[in-house]
């Protein structure tokens, strides 16, 4: 069963007056991973699309999307589909990849449906796209590994990164996550904002009585939406995006937008947060 759900792009000033009901229903996205099911939200920054498929055991095909007007999704679109569940398979095109848990396959544009099989739990991510590149999988000893912080500051980490100009040649997505050193917990402090580029983040592997506060908003208007494990937030060009959790966890982060240089970014100055 295919679900979908259309996010329009909220304003900066708009969003200073949201209280946190509707900053939710905005920014958070909860429920997605359910058994049998895909879920998917078109978001209107950049359209980036984000969404999930379990197949638990059975076959789930990804072909119409209503969102995109287009008789197949990737008809003008890419995907990256990273997998953070057990061993499962993904069918395009004819072609079956296995894909384990931490993989990423990238998809190029008109591929055709997808079909979802085995025990994975999988996170789609997809953006428009201009030209097919090869459809190839990912595993996380090709990726760039980027290592982060300091333990004294709690944000000691590895940034691995999958859709990447040095890994795997995309349109516009790029995409790969976050794994802490025991003890560790703030992600992307100090902050940073890309205006040319908005970001998704999907918090995975917390435990379910834990949650990761997530910061949000202009440097000197931040808010705050409190997330638990396998909930994604969806991340304005002009908005910090950074978190600390009250456990370990691994996130993963994607972009679309103009210049997939993964270090264009501006960053805040810690007398700048407010
Ligand atoms: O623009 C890049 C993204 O915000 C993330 O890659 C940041 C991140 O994974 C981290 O600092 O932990
Ligand atoms: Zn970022």
């Amino acid at each position: 069963m295919l679900k979908t759900q259309v996010r329009h792009a909220i304003d900066p000033v708009s969003a200073k007056s949201l209280d946190t009901d509707q900053l939710r229903k905005h920014f958070h996205v909860g429920g997605l991973f359910q058994d049998n099911e895909i879920n998917l939200v078109y978001s209107h920054y950049d359209r980036l699309i984000l969404g999930s498929a379990v197949p638990n055991g059975k076959t789930l095909t990804l072909d119409a999307c209503a969102p995109t007007g287009t008789p197949s999704i990737l008809d003008r679109r890419e995907m990256g589909i990273l997998n953070i569940g057990a061993t499962g398979n993904v069918r395009v095109a004819d072609t079956d990849y296995t894909i384990n848990n931490g993989e990423v396959l990238y998809i190029g544009m008109g591929a055709g449906a997808i079909e979802f099989s085995g025990d994975g739990r999988f996170y789609i991510l997809s953006a428009p796209a201009h030209q097919t590149y090869p459809t190839r999988m990912i595993k996380p000893a090709d990726a760039r590994r980027v290592e982060m912080g300091a333990r004294e500051t709690a944000n000691e980490r590895v940034i691995i990164q999958f859709l990447h100009p040095d890994v795997c040649q995309t349109c516009q997505l790029s995409m790969g996550y976050t794994q802490f050193v025991q003890g560790s917990v703030w992600n992307t402090m100090p902050a940073h904002l890309h205006d040319r580029r908005m970001e998704a983040y999907l918090y995975f592997e917390l435990p379910d009585d834990q949650r990761v506060f997530h910061f949000m908003g202009e440097p000197s208007q931040t808010r705050h939406i409190v997330m638990a494990n396998e909930e994604a937030v969806i991340s304005p060009p002009w908005s910090i995006h950074s978190g600390a959790g009250t456990a370990a966890y691994t996130f993963c982060w994607a972009m679309a937008g103009d210049n997939a240089d993964f270090t264009d970014m501006d960053m805040v100055a810690m007398e700048e947060l407010k």
